[in-house]
């Protein structure tokens, strides 16, 4: 388990293969669920086999977010968490929280493992002493909140190097997602040892926001998801640790269509970027330094690219220059054409469907592997939003 750039080839990821939770956006929940249409489910699930596939067949090994749960459950100790971690819900009442405490006490791993992300819809739990929660409780109503959104495992964890950061979700919706992660990286015995770097108790930090631009540097996103408290905490942490010599913290609109980093501007080789033409040349960012344990340095704003080039030590850091008329540019940009997963130095996964940015890529030498995201995109994400890269070759000793 190690990461240090954008770019090295990749070698392992966790993905989520969407189930039964996108089953539960209906009209009425999915706007507060995160979502902005409602997915057909098989179909969702055929272009998400299609990206792992893409991954595998360039050598990346996929580990499945549902599976590692799963086995995950097979340990008392993170079972007990887990349900705990359901049960402390203060909307439950006692009496309801009774009921599901032994509904999910009857559950094997497997099954336990799909309530925790699809959640329990009121019909499916037939207390006899619901108690008046469950009676007052809608029809409508989840006894257990589905997860949609785990399908983006870039934003409940993120590895620096040998350490993994489990975040702090700023959405009500998504809050959940990181008990699950913090499990897996805790019981597993895939990941038996690791150091965890950041946890879901402190300030709001979402893994879309963080880029690793080189071995010692990061990027961090401040917008809708991170705050400049979760971006400077998360500062101290990486540097204390020497995973990381500068941060830079880099204000983004707090907008749905920017809600983090990697919807503006993802990295395609070790020293370039492909970025959304109307934010480009106004990101600015501020440059982050210490030596470990000694005081945080903060220098004023900058260009993002050039305070990212002299952190990164390179003469320039290259925008992929998509040159896209401003529409074009902003229609793409939503559908993530700036969402790009790298799985080495400029050979890159995107959606399909950004056919001027995948065509200004592949101008500038990058290789683009075009997966089809038509139901995968309508949670707003796309390749890098919905990949956790947990291996990745050093950077640092090519
Ligand atoms: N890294 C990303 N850009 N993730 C996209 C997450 C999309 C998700 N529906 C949300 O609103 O949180």
């Amino acid at each position: 388990m190690y990461v240090d750039s954008e770019v090295s080839r990749l070698r392992t990821v966790m993905l989520h293969r969407p189930g039964p939770e996108l089953a539960r956006l209906t009209p009425r929940n999915n706007d507060s669920l995160l979502f902005d249409a409602i997915p057909w489910v098989g179909r969702a699930q055929e272009e998400h086999d299609a990206f792992a596939e893409a991954l595998r067949s360039h050598g990346v090994e996929v580990l499945y977010l549902g599976e590692l749960l799963a086995e995950t459950l097979s340990v008392p100790e993170a079972r007990t968490e887990l349900t705990a971690g359901v049960l402390a819900a203060r909307r439950l009442g006692d009496s309801l929280r009774a009921s599901v405490r032994d509904y999910l006490a009857d559950q094997e791993p497997g099954r336990l493992a799909e309530v925790l992300v699809a959640g329990l819809a009121h019909e499916e739990i037939k207390p006899s002493t619901g108690g008046l929660v469950y009676e007052m409780m809608h029809r409508n109503d989840f006894v257990i909140d589905p997860l949609p959104n785990l399908l983006f495992t870039r934003d409940s964890s993120v590895w620096v190097r040998d350490r993994v950061a489990v975040t702090s979700l700023a959405m009500r919706a998504r809050r959940r997602e990181t008990t699950l992660t913090q499990a897996i990286y805790r019981y597993h015995p895939r990941f038996a040892g690791t150091a965890l770097l950041f946890d879901p108790s402190l300030e709001h930090v979402e893994g879309g926001d963080v880029l690793v631009l080189a071995p010692d540097v990061l990027a961090i996103g401040v917008g809708e998801r991170t705050t400049p408290a979760g971006a400077e905490r998360l500062a101290r942490r990486v540097i204390d640790a020497g995973l990381a010599h500068t941060v830079l913290a880099v204000p983004i609109a707090q907008e749905r269509a920017t809600m983090h980093l990697d919807t503006v501007c993802t990295m395609v080789d070790v020293d370039a970027v492909v970025m959304y033409p109307n934010v480009a040349h106004n990101l600015d960012a501020w440059t982050v330094t210490a030596e470990p344990g000694a005081p945080l340095r903060v220098r004023q704003p900058r260009p993002f690219l050039e305070a990212a080039a002299e952190a990164m030590k390179i003469d320039h850091l290259r925008i992929i220059d998509t040159g896209l008329d401003p529409v074009t540019a902003e229609r793409e940009q939503w559908d993530d054409g700036n969402n790009t997963l790298a799985i080495a130095p400029r050979l890159c996964v995107a959606y399909e469907r950004n056919i001027e940015t995948n065509a200004q890529l592949e101008r500038a030498g990058i290789e683009v592997v075009r997966i089809s995201g038509s139901e995968l995109g309508s949670g707003r994400g796309g390749p890098r939003c919905m990949s956790c890269p947990i291996t990745r070759d050093p950077l640092r000793d090519r």
